[in-house]
């Protein structure tokens, strides 16, 4: 049985959640839910909003206290699989895509680019 409090089972958790509000707009609709709301406004505005969160952690990192980064990280994870969502890849495809490059030196895998 998955641990309930697991990175991976929380984020596959929020993926499901997102996917209802996103499937169940048009019920519960963008008074009652953000994730509704940013699918209203649009895929730029869901993007905006990954490049707006994206910025706040940089700013967090530099700037701020760890307790604002773990905030700003929370908000970018969010936005950013609300993005995927919107364009039919899964938090299994990314995954799956780390999995595959496991092992392999970002290094080694630059050069290899080359030739
Ligand atoms: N994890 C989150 C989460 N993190 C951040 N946010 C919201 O993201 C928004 C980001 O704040 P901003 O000030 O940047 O956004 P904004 O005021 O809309 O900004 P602009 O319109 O000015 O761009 C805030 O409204 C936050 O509450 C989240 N909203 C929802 N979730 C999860 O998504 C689930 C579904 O949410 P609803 O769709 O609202 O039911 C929730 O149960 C949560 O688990």
């Amino acid at each position: 049985m998955p641990n309930p409090t697991d990175p991976t089972t929380i984020l596959s958790r929020l993926e499901a959640t997102i996917a209802a509000r996103r499937a169940g707009a048009s019920v519960s609709g963008p008074e009652s839910s953000y994730v509704a709301r940013l699918h209203a406004k649009g895929r730029g505005k869901i993007a905006q909003k990954v490049g707006e969160e994206a910025t706040e952690v940089v700013i967090a990192a530099l700037t701020g206290a760890p307790e604002a980064l773990v905030g700003e990280a929370a908000d970018l994870l969010f936005h950013l699989l609300v993005l995927i969502g919107d364009c039919g890849v899964s938090l299994a495809d990314v995954t799956a895509e780390l999995e595959r490059r496991e092992g392999i030196s970002g290094i080694a895998e630059k050069a290899s680019r080359s030739s």
